[in-house]
């Protein structure tokens, strides 16, 4: 058995079967997928021996090892589901012993999550897939009842995974206790075949993740056996004894864990396309700023460093808040393990509306980046379109954004009407007890005082939620059409809390750790957290003006004092992305490579086109030709 040391970069990096002859466009959808397998394959190994030495825990913090095939994958690896929630669902959700017997066999299995279907992906009480008990046999016998019951989406499911996670409604003597998590083969170990009874494939091609062999899966009287279903929470005895778990909700557990990792995820998708663009602004000369001199850097250009240096910021801003939300998801395992679930509300609150904020910044931030490239940003060799087709996934995946920015207003609601019964809030919603009271400061221009400011706004819009429920109540709707009626503001509840969640976070915690850094890396990190939050103040100077005593004349200073940051940061600009430290092989970028070498780096990728192969292509003879020359004059 090959005996990998913990894979450094350079050692995965020299592995030569990761390397692709012709890039990875040229390819076709079969190609691709079979491309990435070929690699995947490889990286499972490496990780596979990683992760024995590392004794894989459920709760690990964001590791960098993953990052690594991200670079070289260039595309979304099939594998990813086993790591991201295969693994985590059974560690989370079985006993200590299930885990034992599913994972009995380590890596030598491929697993999959398999909760979504193709009618319903939100709404998990909808779900249709069934797993009835069988109590001759001691089997549940899993059935998808309809089309729109087949799961649709889970990652690896078409052609890669040979077991799966699957949510299930759990039905016991003829009654329906709701979606349970099941541990499923689906495929024989050796042949790969699929197990009698299931319908398997991929689902074909997408927008982006186009090699992550999203599939479905159709079950017909399909039988595991009784202890296949996940027990750690609630059980199910041979009798038929259903106990059910101390919070329901901890099914939904999963998930969880993959919005929290996403904030760190996000950084680092930032953080490439930051280094990308901005090594691209220093490499570029376009037009002149004084017009008897020579072109200029665009990036000596305010407006394109207005365009990047927002990402630079943000990039930092979701490593450190997410490494906040992960001690916050680690400290709220760890009561969930000693009996306490008083904080699994607020985790998911917070996971909601931080993973659905950083995956939509990462999402129009990246194609900011692009645009400020201009024409050769949209080249597949930038790596741009890439970068940003699968960061826009994960506004959607794990949660569609709305849906979880309404579970956050669902907290904020709640919270608020604690604050008006006079109870204490947890630290992250007690300025809603501020603010009921009347406690709070006139506007400050200051990082303090502009988080102030936008727990402000988020208090205030909040109020504001609670009165428009209670409106439409008064004139006689129930509480839920209610809260549909106002869901456009609490959408907007739960994006300021997010905000000024980001903002506050993000100062603090550099301003904590300031006094241990060099002065110079203190200062340049306390600018770019200054210019975040200096960024954010301007962008919602509408709502400050509503529910802060902000005036004209503290806006027009905050003006000044973000470009102030900007010509401050423009000198570090590319030794802050040089210090990502991302390498060229996994930037993957003709724009953003370490040497500058663009115009080269992008005529020998140019080359690679297949179509490059010959001067003339046939279809000129076979098409073109006869009809030229037929209307040739
Ligand atoms: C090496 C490791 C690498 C890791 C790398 C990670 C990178 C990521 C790569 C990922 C690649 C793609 C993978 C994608 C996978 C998926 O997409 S999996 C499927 C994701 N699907 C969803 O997220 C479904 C979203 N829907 C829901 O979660 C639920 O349906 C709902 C919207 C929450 C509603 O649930 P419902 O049962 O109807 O509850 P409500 O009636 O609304 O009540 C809400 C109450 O329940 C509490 N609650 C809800 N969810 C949770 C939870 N997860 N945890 C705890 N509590 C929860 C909520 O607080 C409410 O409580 P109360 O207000 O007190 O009633
Ligand atoms: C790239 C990718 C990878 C994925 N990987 C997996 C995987 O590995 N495993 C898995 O199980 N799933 C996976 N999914 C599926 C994903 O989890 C679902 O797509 C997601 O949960 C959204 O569900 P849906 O697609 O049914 O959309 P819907 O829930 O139908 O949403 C459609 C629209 O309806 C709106 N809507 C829905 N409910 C409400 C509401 N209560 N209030 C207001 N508006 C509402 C939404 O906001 C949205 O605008 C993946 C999806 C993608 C795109």
């Amino acid at each position: 058995m090959k005996c990998y040391p913990v894979p450094r970069e350079n050692l995965v990096l020299s592995i030569d079967n990761l390397k692709d002859d012709i890039p990875e466009e040229y390819l076709s959808h079969k190609e691709c997928y079979e491309n990435v397998i070929r690699k995947g394959s490889v990286l499972y190994d490496i990780f596979s021996e990683l992760s024995k030495d590392r004794k894989h825990k459920a709760h690990q913090a964001p590791s960098n090892a993953y990052r690594i095939s991200d670079g070289i994958m260039q595309n979304v690896n099939p594998f990813l589901l086993h790591f991201a929630l295969f693994v985590p669902a059974i560690t989370n959700q079985a006993t200590p012993e299930q885990q034992a017997e599913f994972l009995k066999h380590g890596f030598g299995i491929i697993g999959t999550y398999a909760q979504t279907e193709l009618g319903h992906g939100t709404f998990l009480r909808g779900l249709e897939t069934t797993a009835t008990l069988d109590l001759e046999t001691d089997e549940f016998v899993l059935n998808s009842p309809t089309l729109t019951s087949y799961k649709w989406w889970p990652g690896g499911l078409g052609h890669t995974a040979n077991h799966c996670v699957v949510m299930a409604q759990l039905y016991v003597k003829g009654k329906c206790h709701g979606p349970h998590l099941f541990f499923v083969q689906i495929r024989d170990i050796e042949t790969h075949e699929p197990l009698p009874g299931l319908k398997l494939g991929e689902i074909g091609a997408k927008m982006g993740f186009n090699t992550a062999d999203n599939g479905f899966l159709g079950f017909h009287n399909f039988r595991i056996p009784r202890n296949n279903m996940l027990m750690k929470n609630s059980q199910v005895l041979k009798d038929g004894t259903y106990v059910e778990s101390k919070n329901e909700k901890l099914t939904y557990g999963s998930m969880v864990f993959v919005r929290v990792y996403l904030l760190s995820d996000m950084a680092y998708m930032l953080a490439r396309a930051a280094t990308i663009s901005v090594r691209y602004s220093a490499v570029r000369h376009q037009s002149h700023i004084k017009p008897d001199e020579p072109e200029v850097q665009i990036l000596d250009f305010v407006i394109q460093q207005h365009k990047l240096f927002i990402s630079i910021a943000t990039s930092h801003a979701f490593k450190i808040c997410g490494l906040w939300l992960w001690q916050t998801y680690s400290k709220v395992m760890e009561d969930i393990g000693k009996g306490s679930m008083d904080r699994l509300p607020e985790l998911h609150a917070l996971s909601c509306c931080l993973k659905t904020t950083s995956t939509r910044d990462a999402g129009w931030l990246i194609e900011q980046c692009r645009l400020a490239c201009g024409g050769h940003g949209y080249l597949m060799s930038s790596n741009l379109p890439s970068l940003y087709t699968t960061a826009t996934a994960a506004i959607t995946y794990e949660g569609e954004s709305t849906v979880l920015l309404l579970q956050t207003a669902r907290y904020l609601i709640k919270s608020w009407k604690r604050a008006m019964e006079g109870e204490s809030l947890p630290a992250t919603v007690s300025f809603l007890s501020e603010y009921f009271n009347k406690r709070y400061n006139k506007w400050e221009n200051t990082p303090k005082g502009i988080v102030d400011g936008l727990k402000l706004v988020v208090a205030g819009v909040t109020k504001m939620c609670a009165e428009s429920i209670q409106k439409h109540v008064s004139r006689g709707q129930q509480y839920e059409e209610a809260w549909n009626s106002s869901s456009v503001q609490l959408i907007k509840a739960s994006e300021a809390y997010s905000r000024a969640l980001l903002c506050e976070v993000f100062w603090f915690e550099v301003d904590k750790v300031s006094s241990t850094l060099s002065n110079n890396l203190a200062v340049v990190l306390k600018q770019l957290a200054e210019l975040y939050i200096t960024y954010w103040a301007l962008e919602k100077r509408g709502d400050l003006l509503v529910y802060t005593t902000i005036s004209k004349d503290d806006l027009d200073k905050l003006q000044e004092r973000y470009e102030e940051l900007l010509a401050l940061i423009r000198p570090n600009a590319v030794g802050l992305v040089d210090s990502f430290d991302i390498r060229d092989e996994i930037l993957c970028s003709t724009l953003g490579a370490y040497d500058g070498r663009v115009y080269e780096r992008m005529m020998e990728h140019a080359l690679k086109s297949p179509l490059n192969a010959e001067t003339v292509n046939q279809s000129f003879h076979k098409y073109m030709k006869p009809v030229i020359l037929k209307h040739k004059i």
